[in-house]
Parts: C-alpha cells; structure tokens; sequence
C-alpha cells in the first residue's frame, strides 16, 4: 500500500492551490507526522517530523477534525511541547482517511490577526472545504493505489505469458496486434517493431479474419508457416474477448503440431499398448517379448518379420512404448498401400516449389514428424529398388535431403519395419537390396503364426469376447467347449487377425452368454472335422495325402513371389511334376 509520500508532488501542488484561493497557509504530514507539503514558512520544513504532542497528532489518532481559533486558551495547545512560543494564531487541521485507515492530516494554520478572522468567520465553509480536499488527497492516493495493483497484475499476466510453451497472441477485432509472448515472437521469427502495430492477417496470412457468423467454424485450422527462417505446422485457435456483451478483440494460440502429437501420446499413455498387454504366455510368446524388450532399449533398427495378422504393428507400438522415445511421435507409414511416386514425398517431404503442382510452404516428410520418436515402416518388402536407395542413405547418414531442398535436415529417428515376406528371397531374386536388408535386421523378430503357439488361443479367445462383447453391447461371456476346441484346432492362415473376426462376427450373431458351435463359420469348422474323420478313416487314398500335402505348401508359400519354386521344392518334385499335379487334381486356380 502506497502513503502519502508517494504521491507528495500532488500534495504539494494542491498544497498550493489552496493558499492562492483562501490565502492561508497550508500543511500536509503524513500517518508518521513528517511533513509532506507545505507553503509558507512550513516550505523550508518539509521532510521533518512535527513536535511530539500536537493538534495533527490528535487529529491523526482519533480521526477527528480539529478547530483551533485560540491558541492561547485551547487545552491541545496547552499540552503542545511549543506551548508559549507557537507563532499560530488559529488553525484548522482534517484527517486524510481511506478504508478507516488515517494516512495523514491536512491543516490551514493563521500566522496573523487577518488569517485568523478568515479562519473565525468562515468556520463552517472552511471546514466543509478542508473535509473535501482531504477527501481529493485520499481519492489520489486510491488511484496511486490502483494503478500500482494494475501493473502488478500486468506483470504477472506477462510473466504467466511468458512461461507459456505455447506462442499466443491478442489482437483487436480487426485485427491490430495487441500483446504477444515470447514464444510467439521467436515461434514466427518476427521483429518486435513488425509485431507492434502490426496486423495478425497480413503478418500471418493463414488467419482467416473471423467473422460472428461463421465463427465457430474457423475458431479452429491447421497452419503452415514457411517464413523468416522457420518452418512451422500446427494447429491454431481463436476465442473471443468479450466484454459487457461487447466483442473487442480475439486471443489466438498456436501449437505445434509435434507438440501436439506429443500431448497426445502423454495423455494416452495409460491406453498405450505395452508387451503386457500383448495376449499370450506360450513359451515361444515369452521368448519373443523379451526380445522385443531388449530391443527397446536400444536404438538400433529393428526388422519384425511374420506372417499377417501375427501382431506386428502391436509389438512395434510396444517397442516404441518401452523405449525412452515413448514421449515422442511413433509415425506408421504403410509402403504397400502408398503408389511409390507419392511414397517419396510421404516419406521425405519436399520443399515449396520443388516440382509442378507442390503445395505452397512444401511438405513435412514422416521422418521430420517422427524426430526423436520411432517411424514404423510396414510391408517394407514392398518398397521400390528406387526409394530403397534413398531409404538406405538415410539411415546411413541420419540427414534428409529432401526433394527440392538446399540443405539437408539431421533427423534423430528410430526405425523399426516389418513385412510378411520373406525378405532374403527377395534379396536373392534381386527385388530387394541387399544392403539395406542387413541395415534393416540389426535386431530380427520373427513373431510366430497362431498355428505355432496353440496354447495361446483359449487365452486369445477370452480377451477378445470380452472386447468384443463390451463394444457390441452384447451379454457374451464365454464359450462352450466343443466350440472352443473347434477354434483351437484351426490352422489359422490370418492369425490373430483372422480370429478377431470370427469372435466379432460370432458374438454380433450370439443370442446366449456362452459363444456355440453352431454359429462358428463352417470353413472353420471343416478343417476340425476333416481332420477328426480322417483320423477315425485312417487310411486314406495316396491322391488325397498328395492333394492335401500340394494345399499345405501352396498355404505356407502364398505370400512369396515365387510361391509355385518353393511349393515344388518342399514336395521335392520338379517345377513341370507339381503343374502336372495341379492340373490332374484340379488345383490350378491356386
Ligand atoms: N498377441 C496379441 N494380443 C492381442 N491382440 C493381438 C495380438 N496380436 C495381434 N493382435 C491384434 O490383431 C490385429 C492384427 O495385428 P497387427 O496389425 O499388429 O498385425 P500385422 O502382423 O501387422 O498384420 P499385417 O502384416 O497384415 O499388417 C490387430 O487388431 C491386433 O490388435
């Protein structure tokens, strides 16, 4: 809280102002007697403290005002330490008050017989007059007060703006930037003297001006800034000031996008796939999740090579999860499911005007938006000799040169793929680089197909009814024994995935809590009951044993390219013997 000293230049002048209408000599001290203003022969005595017992000190501690018209006669002057030598004639001193607090006195004081009849005659009105301008120094002293508290509060917004990670800016309804934090000037790279007085639409032109109409629709928008050095992606928001029903102006907040995808994952930490909620304790399960823990640890390139639906996006998920760049993006790109002219830029960006047709401010590449975390790529046996090449520089050298781009770009990323194919054929058929597969496989994982850890699926079974049961809304709660061996005994070409599907179409055509046989798909159900009437047959025919030994290698091989090389080669026939088969039984489809 402020006294009266902070505000003693006002004092002084209203000080003055009042001699020159009344005539009279004036004196302000404060709440520790020290005068603060003065006229007349108190000029030369401020700054010092006036006497010990004392009309003003009276005033002070009662917050009373004082009248004094005989110095001589009245009891306060008699107690006064200047008793007998006091040169005042009369006085009038009024407490300077505010919230009940005294801050100080004003007084009027007579040095001659002519002051002292002013005084005398005009009691009233001279009272009246001292109360208000002891009421003008308190209101100066409230607005001292407040502007004070106001730039407190100012500095604490600032320095609250300030410690924001987050670049934000207010602006006025059209537009004219207002106030700005530090993120914001150093996130857009703009010059203090472009910010002040500058225009958010021209500055940043990706704003659209907002309109009452259509507000809620742009509040919100992507942003890409290529400008001043920076090279920025985001998402930016827009909120109303509003003010006794009146807009006057907007805050906006950017953030970046990496920023984002970053809270993203911290906020969905506790959904995060981990290797414990990866369903399965097989012996050959436990091996491979220690592996993948060890491989989370460290930042070598990982290759997961299974069949489909075996789990591979899920343990490269749980790789990324285990490992110290769980905070950062993991970025899966698909490489089977992106044409190979688009898969470049996808992958790797390019610069504004890098080629016809580039997007104004140039794309970011997944490479730049996985930094620091994990890039997955998916079905990497489908990727291009051309963009292997260009794969295989990055991993080598850690920087991107980008399509267009002048300079290259250092990228910390770790790479994990995968792919279903049988990555060393593809090597030996010249349809993959040798190099870059060695690259790749730093640490192998080979997931194992359903069909090798059986002991899994009751285990399997019982997680997914109870997903899927939950997400369906159904009354599902196990299944009954014959049904469950039935899927138990499948061989599974899809894996897992394949298995997710029959437990979701069975609970969807459910109508009792324990999952029967009878709505279990019948090319499932075949597989059993082939096999359970072939073991009751026994003997079979040596045609049937070839046939079925023909389906079991054409399914083992027929992800490979040269799936009908190895099928012969398994059944150690020749490639001309196994079309002959195929033709005889009627397999050629296959
Ligand atoms: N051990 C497991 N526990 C629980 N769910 C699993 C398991 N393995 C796979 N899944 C589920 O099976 C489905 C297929 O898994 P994922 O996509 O990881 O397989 P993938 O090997 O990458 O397949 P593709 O080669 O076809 O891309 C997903 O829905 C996944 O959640």
């Amino acid at each position: 809280m402020n006294g009266l000293k902070d505000i003693k230049d006002d004092i002084q002048n209203i000080a003055e102002a009042m001699l020159s209408v009344l005539n009279i000599d004036v004196t302000i001290v404060d709440e520790d007697l020290i005068r603060i203003a003065g006229t007349g022969i108190y000029l030369d005595k401020i700054g010092e403290r006036v006497n010990g017992y004392s009309a003003f000190k009276k005033c002070l501690e009662e917050q009373v005002l004082i009248y004094i018209d005989d110095s001589e006669q009245n009891d306060i002057c008699k107690e006064c330490s200047n008793s007998g030598s006091c040169k005042e004639y009369a006085e009038v001193c009024c407490p300077i008050t505010l919230d009940g607090y005294a801050y100080g006195v004003v007084g009027l004081i007579a040095f001659n017989e002519e002051q002292s009849s002013i005084i005398t005659d005009n009691a009233k009105d001279l009272t009246n007059f001292l109360g208000k301008m002891a009421d003008l120094i308190s209101n100066k002293l409230k607005a001292q007060n407040k502007t004070e508290e106001l730039e407190l509060e100012k500095k604490k917004l600032e320095i609250l703006l300030n410690g924001m990670n987050k670049a934000v800016v207010s602006i006025d309804t059209r537009g004219n930037i207002d106030k700005y934090n530090v993120k914001f000037r150093e996130s857009f790279n703009i010059e203090d003297e472009k910010l002040e007085g500058g225009n958010i639409f021209h500055l940043l032109d990706f704003i659209k001006k907002p309109s009452a109409l259509d507000f809620e629709k742009y509040k919100t928008g992507i942003f890409y800034y290529k400008k001043q050095g920076r090279n920025l992606k985001g998402i930016y928001n827009i909120s109303e000031i509003v003010v006794k029903n009146k807009l006057k102006g907007y805050v906006i907040d950017f953030i970046e996008n990496k920023e984002a995808i970053k809270n993203y994952n911290k906020i969905n930490k506790d959904y995060k796939i981990t290797l414990d909620n990866i369903v399965g304790n097989s012996q050959i399960m436990e091996y491979t999740k220690q592996k993948a823990l060890i491989a989370a640890k460290s930042n070598s390139t990982v290759l997961i090579t299974g069949e489909s639906g075996t789990g591979k996006e899920l343990f490269a998920r749980a790789i990324h999860n285990h490992s110290d760049r769980t905070d950062y993006p993991f970025v899966a790109v698909n490489c089977a499911a992106i044409p190979d002219n688009l898969l470049e830029s996808e992958l790797f960006g390019y610069e504004e005007g890098a080629f016809t047709g580039a997007k104004k401010g140039g794309k970011l590449g997944k490479f730049e938006l996985a930094h620091k975390g994990t890039i997955f790529l998916d079905e990497i046996g489908d990727m291009s000799i051309h963009l292997q090449g260009k794969l295989l520089r990055v991993l080598q050298e850690r920087e991107l040169d980008k399509i267009g781009g002048k300079s290259n770009i250092f990228i910390d990323v770790r790479v994990i793929a995968a792919t279903n194919k049988n990555l060393e054929a593809l090597v030996k058929n010249g349809q993959f680089r040798e190099d870059l597969y060695y690259r790749l496989k730093v640490i192998p994982i080979t997931l194992p197909t359903l069909r090798e850890r059986k002991s899994d699926i009751p285990l399997l079974i019982n997680y997914m009814i109870k997903e899927y049961a939950h997400k369906l809304n159904k009354d599902v709660i196990g299944i009954e024994e014959d049904a469950s061996k039935t899927l138990a005994d499948y061989t599974w070409p899809g894996n897992v995935r394949e298995l997710q599907n029959i437990i979701e179409y069975s609970i969807n055509m459910s109508t009792s809590p324990l999952l029967t046989l009878d709505i279990i798909p019948n090319n499932i159900k075949s597989t059993y009951y082939d096999e359970k009437s072939h073991k009751e047959e026994e003997i079979r025919t040596l045609e049937d044993l070839e046939k079925e030994e023909i389906r079991k290698a054409f399914n083992k091989y027929k992800h490979y390219k040269k799936d009908k090389e190895l099928v012969a080669k398994a059944l150690g026939i020749s490639r001309a013997t196994l079309y002959r088969k195929l033709e005889k039984y009627n397999l050629i489809s296959k």
